[in-house]
């Protein structure tokens, strides 16, 4: 089984998390050239460098926004790349565009459009920024761009998100991965804010910023096609951080609410270490939260990030493969539960085949009463761990479950075997268990039966009475009761 480990020792973002992906094995050039898919129109600018952070090597992954959008992040929501104003010159740089560039530097870009350009950002001009994402937050500080600010942009809500991300050529799984994160964004935001999903606004830029985190990080990870997703316990950070509405603290409200669940530490440093981009990629890929990972290790990748803190500022990512052992223990199965008070009972039947037809072995549903006395169903499903993902993926787009309770559970089982039995009616198929080697029970095979007592016109009481008196048994009636 392969796996892929999210180290968050330092937190997570969204550009980290790309920087660690490149690292650990992505190929550049093909996440330059799907990413590229996405024709945004000149709206942003990949570049990808192999950097140092506290004698660390690692990749540095920078959006940086072009067209009349670039400058526009200043007050933004989402600007978590709208203010990368490290460019690493003096680095090497992988090239990777289908366009001319002027330039004096190498780079590996990706562009949204075509054009001719030059690489002199974060020279010339200087004011001062409050806010703060990548920077020492809380603090006024200077830095250089070398764009004026527009503050009149456009927003963007979930449906355009979805629109863009529907219209581009990128593979389906690419595309549904994309919107289950973006919308671990969204809804925190919606709740954070008090306002219906459909007024969560994303400024201009933010949108651009969490387009490319997000969709790069559906890329990478289905680029590296790996079968399971662990990660450690998530480092936020703390202090306060400055956005639109003034200062905040750390982790932003709506980390805190997509973070919900999950395993978290805090206060290693004084700053935000852990953006919501970054905690909706955890909340929406990884399968299980643990710092004591098993599996053999083989590659590793370090992303890092914009701030020179005591620690360094990265995110590492381990690719490697689970030991069969383990492989086997882990893949044991998993019973998921939701409670249901607000679908179309209608639905059920369509969902459980749906259910059994992605890898449940079993599927149940208890009436339970929910809150406000509401009459609701408590749905639970069996499956292994190596369908779990699929299982799930019914439960959230089929139904209105909002989430799901998940335990590992232990499973003994009797042995069987299937014999035929000829009746006068016809053949049936009786299902015989043993308990450490002896037959403790037997049992025909109720559609056999169904079958029978149809086919003959008979009750179905009928074939059962007679397969118990005509069926040769052997079991022994010393054994003890089970
Ligand atoms: O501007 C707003 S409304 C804002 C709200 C919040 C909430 O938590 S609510 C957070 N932030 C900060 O914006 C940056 C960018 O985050 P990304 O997820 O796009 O990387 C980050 O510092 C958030 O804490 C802004
Ligand atoms: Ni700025």
């Amino acid at each position: 089984m392969n796996i892929l480990y999210y180290d968050c020792f330092a937190g997570i973002s969204g550009d980290m998390n790309l920087g660690a992906l490149l690292d650990a094995g992505v190929d550049p050039d093909y996440f330059l050239r799907e990413i590229a898919k996405l024709n945004l129109n000149g709206e942003f600018e990949v570049t990808i460098a192999k950097a140092l952070k506290k004698g660390i090597s690692g990749i540095k992954v920078d959006v940086r926004l072009t067209g009349d959008q670039r400058g526009s992040h200043q007050g933004s929501e989402h600007a978590e790349h709208g203010h990368e104003h490290e460019h690493n010159h003096g680095h090497e740089h992988e090239h990777a565009h289908g366009h001319e560039h002027v330039h004096g530097h190498e780079h590996n870009h990706a562009h949204g459009h075509e054009h001719e350009h030059e690489h002199n950002h974060a020279h010339e001009q200087t004011h001062i920024q409050e806010h703060n994402h990548h920077h020492e937050q809380g603090h006024t500080h200077k830095h250089d761009h070398s764009h004026d600010h527009h503050h009149g942009h456009h927003h963007r809500n979930v449906e355009d998100i979805e629109r863009i991300i529907g219209a581009s050529s990128l593979p389906d799984r690419v595309k549904e991965l994309s919107m289950k994160i973006f919308m671990q964004v969204a809804l925190a935001e919606a709740k954070v804010h008090g306002k219906p999903l459909e007024e969560v606004h994303f400024h201009e830029v933010g949108a651009v910023d969490s387009i490319v985190d997000i969709v790069g990080a559906s890329i990478c990870l289905d680029y590296l096609k790996v079968d399971k997703i662990l990660a450690s316990p998530v480092q936020v950070g703390g202090g306060f951080v400055r956005c639109e509405h003034g200062l905040i603290p750390v982790p932003a409200p709506a980390t805190v609410e997509i973070l919900k669940g999950i395993p978290v530490k805090a206060g290693l440093v004084p700053f935000e270490t852990t953006t919501p981009t970054g905690a909706a990629i955890l909340a929406a890929v990884v399968d299980e939260f643990t710092d004591k990972p098993d599996f053999v290790m083989e590659a590793v990748g370090y992303g890092l990030g914009n701030r020179d803190l005591e620690i360094p500022n990265v995110l590492r990512v381990y690719l490697g493969r689970m030991e069969d052992k383990k492989e086997s223990a882990a893949a044991g199965p998993i019973l998921l539960e939701t409670n249901i008070d607000d679908m179309n009972p209608e639905l059920y039947s369509y969902v459980e085949e749906q259910l059994f037809a992605r890898g449940a072995s079993d599927v149940f549903k208890t009436p339970i009463i929910m809150k406000k006395g509401r009459p609701a169903v408590k749905l639970s499903v069996l499956v292994g761990s190596k369908r779990e993902k699929e299982v799930l993926e019914v439960i959230f787009k089929e139904t209105t479950s909002l989430g799901v309770r998940k335990f590992p559970v232990g499973k003994a089982m009797l042995e069987r075997s299937f014999v035929k039995h000829n009746t006068r009616y016809g053949e049936v198929t009786i299902k015989n268990s043993y308990y450490e080697g002896k037959l403790v029970k037997y049992k025909p095979e109720y559609e056999d039966c169904k079958r029978l007592a149809l086919a003959n016109g008979v009750p179905i009481s009928k074939i059962y009475r007679e397969i118990y008196t005509g069926y040769e048994v052997n079991l022994d009636e010393s054994q003890p009761e089970i």
